[in-house]
């Protein structure tokens, strides 16, 4: 059996090589004559994968080792009885911790207190629902807008206009298809309140960017957060400029996510052959660099949440590396983007992290628990 798989794929040899050969390529490169004799194909977010890539291949399997299927023509893959599987919530965590990181990085930057603020989450899924779980476990307001789910069970859901009337930070989470390609075009933009911080760690083209270059040097008391774009490897540098944070998409870029994407695709892969599973995660998941922190429980409760926040993930350093790359011509700037991407620091989920307390402290341990560390 031949695999094709995309070469930033992790661990590819501990979960595939069981199955049998595997060509390794640059996602972008993957081309109609690499998968021609495939009969798996492992892809990433990078690489379009429908009827002209697959057309008259072998191909049976397209496993994606992301949260993401917009690069999927799913359409295609029905017609064509081609079995695919994506790796749904795999780095939602990472995704959090993101969002976290550049709240508090915003914050400070503003002199702010985060617990002040009301909390607009648009798409309450893997991602935006364990967003929500997290920032009403802090106590913090938060309005939620997930028409799709609204329909499905009803409840307390709100819709965009009143996220964009009421809410100070607004942070988006919806897949990219045709009913929220531009949901935030020039209109809902302009309609922002006064002093609202953006959020955008969905895919690029939910905001409409040139939209949001246009209005961001007008309208000064807005900041924006970006981890994606519309474009990409391709980024408007002059719209990253104006954002308080640009990343070069790596906000779900956690080890943990990553591998787990990796695992989710090979069970995937299990299933659809009808093959047992080898290989465990568990046994090949390296241990945290940071295992445990041990807390007074006269530590002020502030403190405590950015101490823990940034403990696991700062997202500044990525903004500082990402801004560094960002000169030259066009062509090395998408270079650089795909090698930031590839070459991606260490970094873990909060969950890894147990926190001890010492002396009484409810208030902090709620605190640990809100963020999802194990209070031990
Ligand atoms: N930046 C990154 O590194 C990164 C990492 C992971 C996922 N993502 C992206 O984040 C997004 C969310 O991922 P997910 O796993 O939570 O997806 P999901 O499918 O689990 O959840 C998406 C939610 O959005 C809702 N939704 C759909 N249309 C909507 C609309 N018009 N308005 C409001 N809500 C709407 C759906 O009902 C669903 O609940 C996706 O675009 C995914 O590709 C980015
Ligand atoms: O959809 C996802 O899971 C994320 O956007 C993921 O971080 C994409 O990573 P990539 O496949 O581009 O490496």
């Amino acid at each position: 059996m031949l695999i094709v798989a995309d070469e930033n794929i992790p661990l590819l040899d501990e979960f595939f090589a069981g199955f049998g050969r595997i060509r390794r390529l640059p996602g972008r490169a993957i081309g109609a004559a690499d998968v021609r004799d495939a009969d798996l194909l492992l892809v990433r977010s990078v690489t379009q994968v429908d009827r002209a890539l697959l057309e008259g291949s072998k191909v049976r399997f397209v496993g994606t080792c992301t949260i993401g299927t917009d690069h999927l023509d799913l359409d295609y893959f029905a017609e064509a009885g081609i079995a695919w599987s994506s790796a749904p919530g795999c780095n939602a965590r990472g995704v959090v911790d993101y969002v976290l990181g550049s709240i508090l990085a915003l914050a400070e930057r503003e002199g702010v207190d985060p617990a002040t603020r009301v909390y607009g989450v648009v798409g309450a899924g893997q991602v935006g629902g364990r967003l929500v779980d997290v920032l009403q476990a802090l106590g913090w307001q938060v309005l939620v807008c997930d028409p799709p789910r609204q329909a499905a069970e009803g409840g307390a859901f709100v819709d965009l206009q009143r996220i964009i009337e009421a809410c100070d930070v607004i942070s988006l989470h919806t897949p990219l298809d045709a009913s929220t390609r531009h949901l935030f075009d020039a209109r809902r933009l302009a309609a922002l309140q006064p002093g609202t911080w953006l959020i955008n760690a969905s895919r690029g083209a939910v905001v409409d960017n040139a939209a949001l270059r246009e209005l961001l040097p007008v309208r000064r008391d807005l900041q924006a957060v970006l981890d994606v774009w519309e474009g990409e490897p391709q980024v408007d540098v002059e719209l990253a400029a104006l954002c308080q944070l640009a990343t070069p998409h790596i906000a779900g870029y956690s080890l943990d996510g990553k591998l787990r994407g990796t695992a989710q695709i090979y069970q995937a892969c299990c299933r659809v052959l009808g093959v047992a599973e080898q290989v465990s995660l568990a046994d090949l998941l390296p241990p945290p660099w940071l295992g445990e922190l041990c807390i007074d429980a006269s530590a002020e409760p502030g403190w405590l949440l950015t101490s823990l926040c940034r403990a696991v993930y700062d997202p500044r350093r990525d903004d500082a590396d990402f801004r560094r790359s960002l000169v030259g011509e066009a062509a090395t700037r998408c270079a650089a983007f795909d090698h930031l991407r590839k070459h991606y620091p260490m970094r873990r989920e909060i969950d890894g992290l147990r926190v001890g307390l010492q002396g009484e402290a409810p208030q902090l341990a709620r605190l640990v628990q809100a963020l999802g560390a194990t209070l031990v």
